[in-house]
C-alpha cells in the first residue's frame, strides 16, 4: 500500500485565473491505493457525502486510468468539497504520486501535472492546471499551458470558508468571454507585482498583486457576504483579499503577527451576513508528501 497526503490549493489568486496557484500547508486529502484488478474508490471524511465513488465521476479513476493503473482507492477528505480550496484537485494529485509509486511509472512530478489535470477536467470540464500543478509541486505556481513554474514561497495566508457551495462548473460559467485592452494591462501589471512579492517573500506586494477587475467580481457576487469578509479583512491587517479559486472560499495575504485577527474579523464579516463560515490561517506549503508503507 502507498500513502500520500496532498494540499490544499488557492488558485488564481486574483489576476492570475488559470494560471496562479498556491499549496497551503492545511487542509489536506490523504489517499492510501492497494493494486486491484479493477478500480474501486472509499471516501471518508470533509464532504465525502457529496463526492461520487463511481470511478468515471471521481477524480482519481480519471488519473488511475490515465496511468493503466487500478487500484482500491481510499481518499480521506480533509478539503471540503466546492469550497474554493482544490479539493478535487488535491485527491487527483495524490492519487497521481500515489499511482505512480504503486505501479513504479517512474514519472516525475512535472510529468504528473497533466495527468492529474485530467483528472480533474472530469469534474470542472475543463482542464485547469493551477489546482494540481501547487498540490503535485508546492509553494507558488505558474501553469501556462503545460509548462510550470514554482517560486518556493514563505507568505502567510488565510483561508475563510463560508457554509456556501459553489462548484467550479457552475463559477466558470460566470467568467467573461473577454477583456478590454484597459483590462488586460491592468491584470497584468498586478500578476506581475504578485509573482515579484513570492519572489521576495514580500506579503505586501503579493496583496497588491490580488486585485482583479475581470474575473473576481463576477465570482465575488455568487458569494454572500464578500465585500463585508474583504473590508473586515483589509481593515485587521490585511495585504490583500480576493476570492480562493471559483469560490466560495475567501483568501487574504498578511503578515504573520495578523493572521490570528485577521481570520476572526473575516468568520466575524460572514456572520455579519448570517452565513456561518471556518476560517483557516496557513501559509504556502509544500506538495504532495509520500509515505511509504
Ligand atoms: N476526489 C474528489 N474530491 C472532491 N470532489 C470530488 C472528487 N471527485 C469528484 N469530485 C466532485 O467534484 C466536486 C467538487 O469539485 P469543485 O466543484 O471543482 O470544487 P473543488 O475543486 O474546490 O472541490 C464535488 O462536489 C464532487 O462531486
Ligand atoms: N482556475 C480555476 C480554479 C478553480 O479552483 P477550485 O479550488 O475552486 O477548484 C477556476 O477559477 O475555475
Amino acid at each position: 500500500m502507498v500513502t500520500v497526503r496532498a494540499p490544499a490549493t488557492s488558485a488564481n489568486l486574483g489576476s492570475g485565473f488559470d494560471v496562479f496557484g498556491a499549496a497551503l500547508d492545511r487542509p489536506a486529502d490523504v489517499v492510501r491505493v492497494e493494486k486491484a484488478d479493477r478500480t474501486t474508490i472509499d471516501v471518508t471524511g470533509y464532504g465525502s457525502e457529496f463526492i461520487p465513488e463511481d470511478p468515471a465521476d471521481n477524480t482519481v479513476g480519471a488519473v488511475a486510468e490515465a496511468l493503466d493503473a487500478p487500484a482500491h482507492i481510499r481518499i480521506d477528505k480533509g478539503i471540503r468539497p466546492s469550497s474554493g480550496l482544490g479539493s478535487s484537485g488535491a485527491s487527483a494529485a495524490a492519487a497521481a504520486v500515489a499511482l505512480n509509486e504503486l505501479y513504479d511509472r517512474g514519472l516525475s512530478r512535472k510529468e504528473l501535472v497533466p495527468i492529474a489535470g485530467k483528472g480533474e477536467a472530469t469534474v470542472s470540464g475543463e482542464v485547469h492546471l493551477d489546482n494540481v500543478a501547487p498540490a503535485l509541486l508546492g509553494g507558488f505556481t505558474v501553469a501556462t499551458g503545460r509548462d510550470v513554474t514554482t517560486v518556493d514561497a514563505d507568505i502567510p495566508l488565510v483561508a475563510c470558508l463560508p457554509e456556501i457551495a459553489i462548484s467550479t462548473r457552475d463559477a466558470r460559467d460566470v467568467v467573461p468571454a473577454g477583456a478590454t485592452m484597459e483590462q488586460l494591462v491592468y491584470t497584468v501589471g498586478r500578476a506581475a507585482t504578485l509573482t515579484t512579492g513570492m519572489c521576495r517573500d514580500d506579503p505586501r506586494l503579493v496583496g497588491k498583486g490580488m486585485h482583479d477587475r475581470l474575473v473576481t467580481p463576477a465570482r465575488a457576487d455568487l458569494i454572500s457576504g464578500y465585500d463585508e469578509v474583504r473590508e473586515a479583512a483589509l481593515d485587521a491587517g490585511a495585504t490583500g483579499v480576493t476570492v480562493s479559486g471559483a469560490g466560495p472560499g475567501v483568501i487574504a495575504a498578511c503578515y504573520p503577527e495578523d493572521r490570528r485577527s485577521i481570520a476572526a474579523a473575516m468568520v466575524d464579516g460572514f456572520g455579519e451576513v448570517g452565513v456561518d463560515s471556518r476560517a483557516y490561517q496557513t501559509k504556502i506549503g509544500r506538495g504532495a508528501t509520500l509515505y511509504r508503507d
